[in-house]
């Protein structure tokens, strides 16, 4: 999905040339004395990169009713085909019509993918592993994102100004990868009991526990399914109080996700490298070293988050982030001041900076990125964990949206403050997840409601006298 948004960045003289042609000429008529922090500023290729977004904002909504009926692997599916057809228009578009179809359907693969992979992994995970199970996810986000730059960075080589094609195009590649993966899989027990079909659920868990014996985890499974049944409307149902703590939850962990300003750094690297003095090819080169680090350090996570625990990773991730946001909010000050004309810029000042957004997609990568995911999952039970999961894309998709389309402007306007702006945030977030976050690290998932009713803010959402509160239907 990342090749679609950065090889307008990479490649975009030829591109913006050829589909935006009055961004195109404000480009070339920048001179190096222009302030630099408002050099990008560009509404029209900002709503490039941010329409597609939209697109996967509608789609988690509608995906949310495939899970339930059809199922996370028919969803999975769909989103492989659509991202795999988008691709291809993408990469033979002619006109901006073409182009903006082809995102579009890029739009509904990414909507119903989130939508359905992160509940698969984690209804399919022991719980022992949940967790770094189900950072598969974000790992794979990752790899796309490191694939999308170093592809980006051959093709912008290419003589004749074709090479962005290509790079959108590539992105049919991984659609088709998921999409012929999934004839390999089955549905997830889960998903099968929800549409009764006991005996197919049964065999398929012992197949992915590995042993006959799986009475216990089944009987839970079926119990938690069959209370699920009575909820005729799951987005009714997930209004009601019951639901208020996870709900929460739902909404929060995604908004916060996205401000903690990682996209930024995914989306626009390569021009804020550019916008600090970096040559073309040192830019693309540092976005490929933060694409690296940041996928190392998701794999740090997986080796931790199911023995430190999601609260200790969110914690440390965020204390590391606001330290190097503060340490790039000094250099750029110091040296770009308000009116963004730094002049020469010394070698230590570029390597300090590079070195401070290392360390923090580090940090975002081993705490926000993959539990962004993880914990909304987790916490909701089966009668209304898919329709969660829609909020969870939906609010995600939302603000991905909204920081793809100001942070241009943002930079303009806020200088060196915009990295303050995150930094107040990850403080924010940080202080909510410490004092409202229960631990979930070794819960089974299809008793997941014990840890709210034990937390000292949540437990009076939960009341004891029906004991069927444990299924989340009090
Ligand atoms: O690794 C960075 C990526 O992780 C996410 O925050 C969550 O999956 C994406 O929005 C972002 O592009």
């Amino acid at each position: 999905m990342i090749l679609v948004f950065q090889v307008v960045l990479h490649q975009w003289i030829f591109f913006l040339e050829k589909f935006f042609p009055k961004v195109y000429r404000k480009e070339i008529s920048v001179k190096p004395s222009d302030d630099q922090y408002c050099k990008f500023d560009s509404q029209t290729l900002t709503l490039f990169t941010s329409s597609l977004y939209l697109a996967a904002l509608l789609s988690s909504m509608t995906a949310s009713r495939i899970t339930r009926g059809l199922g996370r692997r028919m969803t999975m599916m769909f989103g492989g085909l659509f991202f795999a057809i988008g691709a291809v228009i993408n990469g033979f578009a002619e006109n901006v019509l073409t182009l903006i179809i082809g995102r579009v359907l890029l739009g509904f693969g990414i909507g119903f993918a989130n939508q359905s992979v992160p509940i698969y992994l984690s209804e399919i995970a022991p719980f022992k592993y949940r967790g770094a199970l189900n950072i598969m996810f974000q790992l794979s986000i990752t790899i796309g994102i490191l694939v999308a730059n170093l592809l980006n960075y051959f093709t912008a080589k290419i003589e004749g100004g074709w090479g962005w094609r290509l790079s959108l195009g590539g992105a049919v590649v991984p659609g088709l990868v998921f999409f012929l993966g999934c004839f390999f899989l089955t549905d997830s027990p889960n998903s099968l009991l929800e549409r009764d079909k006991f005996k197919e659920a049964k065999v398929q868990l012992q197949k992915i526990r590995g042993i006959d014996n799986v009475e216990e985890e089944f009987n839970d499974l079926a119990k938690a399914s069959e209370a699920a049944k009575l909820v005729q409307n799951p987005w009714k149902e997930i209004l009601t109080r019951k639901y208020r703590p996870q709900l929460i939850f739902a909404i929060l962990i995604p908004l916060f996700q996205q401000l903690t300003g990682m996209n930024v750094f995914v989306f626009y690297a390569s021009v804020l490298f550019k916008s600090m003095g970096f040559g073309n090819n040192a830019s693309l080169m540092s976005a490929l070293i933060t694409s690296i680090v940041n996928f190392c350090a998701t794999l740090v996570s997986i080796a931790t988050v199911d023995k430190y625990g999601r609260r200790t990773l969110f914690l440390e991730g965020g204390l590391q982030m606001l330290l190097c946001q503060l340490v790039m909010t000094v250099s750029i000050a110091s040296k770009f001041g308000t009116s963004g004309n730094p002049g020469e810029l010394p070698l230590w000042f570029s390597m300090l900076v590079v070195i401070a957004m290392c360390v923090y997609i580090a940090g975002f990568a081993w705490s926000w990125g993959p539990l962004g995911w993880l914990v909304p999952s987790e916490i909701f039970p089966l009668e209304i964990r898919s329709a969660a999961q829609s909020i969870t894309v939906a609010v995600n998709m939302i603000f991905t949206f909204c920081i793809a389309q100001v942070f241009t402007t943002m930079l303009c306007n806020l200088k060196f403050g915009l990295f303050i702006f995150f930094a107040v945030c990850v403080v924010g977030m940080s202080i909510f997840i410490y004092k409202f976050l229960p631990e979930t690290k070794g819960v089974p998932i299809e008793e997941m409601t014990i840890v709210w009713k034990k937390h000292p803010r949540w437990s009076k959402y939960f009341v004891e006298k029906d004991s069927s509160f444990e299924m989340g239907k009090i």
